[in-house]
């Protein structure tokens, strides 16, 4: 594998892997392009040195093959606006327009590729659809972290197509793996990780991996309350796993033995219903009344966890507190978000990894205070799991 900074694309024509799956509101108007801008320095770097870039990527997840919903052509436009420069644009990824449009490309061009799930062979890690894809460049380029964890053609398969000294991944993928790895293999102590939204079973193993590394674990959001139930607390209404409540008294076991502690939300703010228009009031998070929700952490708990984020020198965040998409049980996201800040300004390493956690950073405008926001839900959700991601096993 080669090193791309290192290359020279003088004359080449790169074929990259991004990850474009942005979210469209219903005028197919761009609503959050992080993962575009991501990607730019990578484009940027083949384009200077004289290279040609064709991009593909996938984009949601559609089911009966191509569809105005899901095309790629959407994104032609502001993908144009961010490089600068004019993005052409296939109407398919593979057969005849895709190999005419990118043997046409002269150094300094960019072609967009439609949908590679249009093809159920995306999905699949078809190798003959892979092969097809890799005919179009003369060298692979994978800058897709996103998709890291998808074993698919374009991610995973593709791959093999290309000698060693032509396929490398790009600098966004450069950059979440170094930070990820910086966080869990080279991580300045105390090391806070925080763990928050709404189940057990989707961050048991995350819990488990770090149980190895961080010194302190917070955890909030709905995933709390099926640890107060393990520790024979009322929690009313609220979220709670039954099937994980031993999961999680295990968890609690483990970490008293390896020494890590283990931070729960004291108090919460309860509400009568899930609903943005509830009524609010707060309790302990272990004597929550009949009929009532925990809905966010409450203000003790905010204290709390600001104090042991303010101490840390490495901190992961990975999921909300509470339930940030309304207003009234906000305020516990904010104040994590705000400690993790500051503890950035102190000097520790921060990383913010995965779906609504990264959404919270960007609506409450802490992105650019903290060290890193990961472009990845699931794939940077895996890696912390610790396992090894196919997009990236592919290409040693
Ligand atoms: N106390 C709670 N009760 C119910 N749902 C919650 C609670 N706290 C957070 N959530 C919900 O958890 C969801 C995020 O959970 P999850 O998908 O596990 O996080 P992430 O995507 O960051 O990994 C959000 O939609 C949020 O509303
Ligand atoms: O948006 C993505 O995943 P994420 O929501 O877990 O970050 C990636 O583009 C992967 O998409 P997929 O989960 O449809 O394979």
């Amino acid at each position: 594998m080669s090193k791309f900074q290192d290359y020279n694309f003088s004359g080449k024509k790169a074929l990259i892997r991004v990850d474009f799956n942005v979210p469209l509101d219903e005028n197919f108007n761009i609503t959050d392009d992080n993962r575009m801008k991501a990607a730019v320095p990578t484009i940027k770097k083949v384009l200077s040195d004289g290279g040609s870039v064709i991009l593909m990527s996938h984009f949601g997840r559609p089911k009966d093959g191509p569809s105005e919903k899901y095309s790629l052509k959407h994104l032609v436009k502001h993908l144009s606006e961010l490089l600068g420069t004019d993005v052409q644009f296939a109407n398919d990824c593979i057969g005849e327009e895709a190999i005419q449009k990118s043997q046409a490309l002269k150094p300094g061009e960019v072609l967009l590729l439609e949908n590679l799930r249009f093809y159920k062979q995306e999905e699949k890690g078809d190798e003959a659809f892979a092969e097809k894809l890799s005919k179009l460049g003369d060298v692979y380029v994978n800058d897709a972290f996103g998709t890291a964890h998808r074993a698919h053609a374009s991610t995973a398969i593709i791959a093999k197509f290309f000698p060693p000294e032509n396929k490398m991944f790009g600098l966004l993928m450069n950059s979440e793996v170094a930070s990820a790895e910086k966080v869990l293999h080279s991580s300045e102590k105390p090391f806070t990780a925080i763990i928050g939204g709404a189940k057990v079973s989707d961050k048991i193993l995350i819990i488990e991996n770090l149980l190895d590394r961080a010194t302190d674990i917070i955890i909030g959001g709905g995933m709390a309350y099926t640890f107060f139930k393990a520790m024979g607390g009322q929690v009313g209404k609220s979220l709670v796993e039954e099937d994980r409540v031993d999961t999680a008294s295990e968890l609690l076991k483990k970490a008293a033995d390896k020494g890590v502690n283990i931070h729960l939300p004291s108090d919460s703010i309860i509400a009568d219903k899930f609903a943005a228009d509830a009524e609010i009031s707060s309790a302990l998070s272990n004597t929550i009344p009949d009929g009532w929700m925990g809905l966010d952490i409450g203000a003790l708990a905010c204290d709390m966890f600001t104090k042991v984020i303010h101490d840390s020198k490495t901190v992961l965040w990975n999921g909300p507190m509470g339930v940030f998409e309304m207003e009234k049980f906000q305020h516990g996201t904010r104040c994590v978000a705000q400690a993790v800040a500051d503890a950035t300004e102190k000097g520790a390493f921060t990383l913010v990894g995965g779906g609504d956690s990264v959404s919270a950073v960007n609506q409450f405008g802490f992105a650019d205070k903290v060290s890193y926001v990961s472009t990845g839900g699931g794939a940077m959700l895996e890696y912390f799991e610790g396992k090894e991601l196919p997009g990236i096993a592919a290409m040693k």
